[in-house]
C-alpha cells in the first residue's frame, strides 16, 4: 500500500523563530528514531537557514520566491522528488515569513491531489516583541500578514517573550486569543516548548468546534488539516490556475537584497553597519569571513537584535548577506557594504 506522508507546516513572520523550532523538532524526531525531511523556502536566492540543519537530513530548497505564490509550482515537484527518493517518515515545510498562510495550505492541498499526504495542523511562531510593537500602531501590511498567520495557526507559539514585560505579554496573549479563539497558545523563549503537546494537536478535543464550512472543504480533500477559522484576510490577488502563477499584492511590499562579498570585512565595522540598519530592514542573515578572526560566522538579525554563530559550512558556501524588509534602499546597503570591503582591501 502506498505510504501516507505526514506534512508539518511552519508559519510565522520573518525572524520569528521558525528555524529555531525546526531544529528542536528535528532532534526530537531523530530521538524517536524517525527520519524527517525538510523543505525550506526562502524569498532570497540563498538558503542560509539550511546551514543550521544537519547534512544527514534530506532537504529540498525552494529559493528566490514564495511557495504561496511565485514559486508555488515548484512545491509539488520538490515534494514528489523528496518523498520518492528519500522515503522520509515525515516532511516539514518551513515557508518564508512573508507567506500568506492560507495560500500555503492551498498549495500543499493541491499537491495532496496527486501525492498521499497527511497534512497536519499549522504551527505558527509569533514574534511577540515585534507583534507588541506593531499592535501599538495597528497598521501596515506586515501587521496584517502577522494577523493572518495568527488566525490560521492551530498552535501559536508566542516566542521571544524574554523581550517583553509581563504586562506586554498579557496584552499580546489577549490579542492573539481574540484573533484566534481555537488555537492553543504557548509562551516560549527560543521555541523551547513541550514538543509532544505541540505535535499532538489533532487529538485535542478543542478543535472539534472549528468552523464547519472549513471542515466541509477539508472533507473534499479527504484530510482534516485546516484549522483556520476561515476568516483570513487575503490581500487582493489574482490566481492563474493554469500555470500556478499568482500575482500577490501581499508580497509587493517586501524588498530583498543579497550581497555577495568579495572578501573578508572588519567585524567591528560590520557590527556598526548592522546596528545602523534602517528600520525598514527587519531581517538579515548571512555567512561572513571577518578579517580580524579566522572563523566564519553565520549572522542573524531580526527586529534590531543581532546574533553571530561560529560555523564551518560544508561545501562551497559564499560570503553573503541577505536583507529583507519593506521598501528599503538597496543601493544604500550595497554602497555601505562595498565601502566595508574597500576599507579592508586597502589595509
Ligand atoms: N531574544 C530572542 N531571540 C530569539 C528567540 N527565538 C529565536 N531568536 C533569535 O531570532 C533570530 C531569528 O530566528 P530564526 O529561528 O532564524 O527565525 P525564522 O523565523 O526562521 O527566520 P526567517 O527564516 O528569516 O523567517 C535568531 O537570531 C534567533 O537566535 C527568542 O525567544 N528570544
Amino acid at each position: 500500500m502506498e505510504r501516507v506522508t505526514p506534512i508539518y507546516l511552519l508559519s510565522g513572520f520573518l525572524g520569528s523563530g521558525k528555524t529555531t523550532l525546526l531544529q528542536r523538532l528535528l532532534s526530537h524526531w531523530k530521538g524517536q528514531g524517525l527520519r524527517p525531511a525538510v523543505i525550506m523556502n526562502e524569498i532570497g536566492d540563498v538558503n542560509l537557514d539550511g546551514l543550521l540543519v544537519s547534512s544527514e537530513v534530506p532537504m529540498a530548497e525552494i529559493l528566490d520566491g514564495c511557495i504561496c505564490c511565485t514559486v508555488r509550482g515548484d512545491l509539488g515537484l520538490q515534494m514528489s522528488e523528496l518523498i520518492t527518493n528519500e522515503r522520509p517518515d515525515l516532511v516539514v515545510i518551513e515557508a518564508t515569513g512573508a507567506a500568506n498562510p492560507m495560500e500555503i495550505f492551498d498549495a500543499v492541498t493541491e499537491v495532496s491531489l496527486y501525492l498521499k499526504l497527511d497534512i497536519k495542523p499549522m504551527i505558527t511562531v509569533v514574534d511577540s516583541a515585534y507583534l507588541s510593537e506593531l499592535y501599538e500602531a495597528q497598521k501596515g501590511k506586515t501587521y496584517r500578514l502577522m494577523l493572518d498567520q495568527i488566525r490560521c495557526g492551530s498552535v501559536l507559539i508566542l516566542n521571544k517573550v524574554d523581550r517583553i514585560s509581563e504586562e506586554k505579554r498579557e496584552e499580546v496573549r489577549a490579542l492573539v486569543r481574540r484573533l484566534n479563539p481555537y488555537a492553543q497558545i504557548i509562551d516560549a523563549v527560543k521555541c523551547d516548548v513541550e514538543l509532544e503537546v505541540l505535535l499532538n494537536q489533532e487529538r485535542d478535543q478543542q478543535y472539534a468546534n472549528v468552523n464547519p464550512t472549513t471542515k466541509e472543504q477539508d472533507h473534499d480533500h479527504g484530510h482534516d488539516h485546516d484549522h483556520c477559522d476561515g476568516h483570513c484576510q487575503h490581500e487582493d490577488h489574482t490566481h492563474g490556475h493554469d500555470d500556478h502563477k499568482h500575482t500577490h499584492a501581499s508580497h509587493e511590499h517586501v524588498t530583498v537584497y543579497s550581497h555577495y562579498f568579495t572578501g573578508p570585512v572588519d567585524s567591528v565595522e560590520f557590527e556598526r553597519f548592522i546596528s545602523e540598519l534602517p528600520r525598514e530592514v527587519y531581517r538579515g542573515k548571512g555567512v561572513l569571513s571577518f578579517s580580524d578572526t579566522s572563523s566564519r560566522f553565520l549572522f542573524q538579525y531580526a527586529y534590531r537584535e543581532a546574533d553571530y554563530l561560529k560555523i564551518n559550512p560544508q561545501g562551497d558556501v559564499p560570503d553573503v548577506a541577505v536583507f529583507i524588509g519593506e521598501h528599503f534602499d538597496k543601493s544604500l546597503l550595497s554602497q555601505q557594504l562595498k565601502a566595508l570591503e574597500h576599507s579592508q582591501s586597502k589595509s
